[in-house]
């Protein structure tokens, strides 16, 4: 253990700011000044360069961190295949998750808890679009894990960008950056090649996960709105420096590697940076914290209004993924049907719900841990219940969502389902259409003339 004088930061100690540029040092002197690769970096550490960019990415995008550590990560043995219960690892070399692209409305009971399991086995891949090999797209997972990760293990994915949404429970997340503790109604961002390992601190944790194969997430622009409001970027949190001293014990270092679970030994632990600054870390943001916008005179505005975060594509405006929440909001709206209208989108978009109640589902069905997925041109909009009620009103100011959370993941791309999300899992609702959209009844009349 290093001598407790020295260690002067918290387990738990966060710097704010979304693409600040940061610094932190777990033992004073430890970052080096004015130079990020001096021949001999203070108390013997190495320097090792993290980049989550290229080299020579634009300065707006580039996103790079120096880390100071007890040994690099380089030192460990070879990587071999390794099987994990929600990924096989058995397959031909280049079997990507097949997806299976139907225009169907799609829409899941809640995913199960499992106690079974750790983070990196409760990963289970249910939809998505593109391919981590060639950097394009993104992965949506579910998890639901009930134990810690082993004591010597850590975990990265060198396929994507890992957005977590957490259903259910607590995480705790030590990466080479530092601690995060993620709490519910939290998200988080893991980015691609970041090791961690993850304990659950209040027992089963469940959760969605978007994997972001391309790019990074960004702040959405905010145009006339001005220079505040959505999620204003004082709130989102990086970890400060938090490390360990040992370089005697064995670990197993886990890589999700091309949608595949890889495994390497070392005789120390992942965890010993020391000091690091830069732009690439991971983060983590409270939901309750975004400032909601929305119509004051008429009319329901396109939903892109409520973007916590969005990736976007090489064309602007265009994203990737978009995060989008439903907080809880008034609605004022005069002579206006508030919620969503009947669509069919060029973009997809998966569902899910953190809790409470979604305000275009009050015929139920779309319940806290469960999901939909709407994707290209697949039409789809308030359930006849929801109709019925929000058509006949009275339009007093109405506060929605009060205690609820539901989000989406809109992506530009068309989504597939894999084996997992149409079958195994078997939380496929049968009747969701007939269910959502069967009542539905003409109220057309022709005017007399
Ligand atoms: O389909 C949904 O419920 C999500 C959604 C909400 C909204 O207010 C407008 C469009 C939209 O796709
Ligand atoms: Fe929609």
């Amino acid at each position: 253990m290093p001598s407790t004088q020295f260690v002067i930061k918290e387990k738990y100690r966060y710097q704010n700011g979304f693409n600040s540029y940061h610094e932190s040092e777990a033992i004073e002197g430890a970052l080096p000044i004015g130079t990020n690769s001096p021949q001999k970096p203070p108390y013997g550490l190495y320097a090792e360069k993290l980049s989550g960019t290229a080299f020579t990415a634009p300065r707006h995008e580039n996103q790079q961190s120096w880390l100071y550590r007890i040994l690099p990560a380089s030192n460990h043995s070879p990587f071999e295949p390794r099987e994990s219960s929600s990924s096989k690892t058995d397959q031909e070399p280049s079997a990507q998750e097949k997806f299976f692209q139907i225009p169907n409305q799609l829409r899941w009971d809640p995913f199960d808890m499992d106690d079974t399991v750790d983070w990196v086995n409760s990963l289970h891949l249910v939809a998505g679009a593109g391919d981590p090999v060639m950097k394009t797209g993104l992965g949506v997972f579910i998890f639901a894990a009930g134990k810690d990760m082993d004591s010597h293990e850590a975990f990265y994915s060198a396929d994507g960008d890992f957005l977590i949404v957490l259903q259910h429970g607590v995480l705790d997340i030590q990466t080479e950056l530092g601690r995060l503790l993620v709490r519910p109604n939290e998200i988080c961002v893991i980015p691609r090649g970041i090791r961690y390992r993850v304990t659950l601190p209040s027992g089963p944790v469940r959760g969605y996960i978007l994997e972001l194969y391309q790019g990074h997430f960004t702040l959405p622009e905010l145009g006339p709105i001005g220079s505040n409001c959505l999620a204003n970027a004082r709130d989102f949190q990086a970890p400060t420096a938090f490390f360990d001293e040992d370089t005697s014990s064995s670990w197993t270092l886990l890589s999700k590697f091309a949608g595949r679970l890889f495994a390497a030994k070392q005789n120390h632990t992942p965890f010993d940076v020391v000091a690091w600054h830069g732009l690439y870390y991971p983060y983590k943001y409270d939901l309750g914290r975004f400032n909601t916008i929305g119509s004051i005179s008429f009319d329901h505005p396109d939903p892109s209004i409520f973007t916590v975060l969005t990736a976007q594509s090489d064309h602007p405006g265009t994203a990737v993924a978009d995060f989008v929440i439903f907080p809880p909001r008034w609605l004022v709206g005069e002579d206006t049907f508030r919620p969503p209208w009947y669509h069919r989108n060029t973009m997809s978009e998966f569902m899910g719900l953190i809790g409470g109640q979604y305000d275009a589902k009050e015929g139920g069905g779309f319940q806290p841990a469960g999901a939909s997925l709407h994707n290209v041109m697949s039409a789809h909009g308030p359930d006849a219940s929801t109709h019925e009620k929000a058509s006949n009103a009275e339009l007093k100011p109405v506060k929605v969502g009060e205690g609820s959370m539901a989000f989406m993941f809109e992506s530009a791309l068309m989504v597939g389902v894999t084996e997992w999300g149409l079958k195994q899992c078997a939380k496929v609702q049968a009747d969701y259409s007939e269910h959502s959209w069967g009542a539905l009844k003409p109220h057309f009349k022709r005017p007399s003339n």
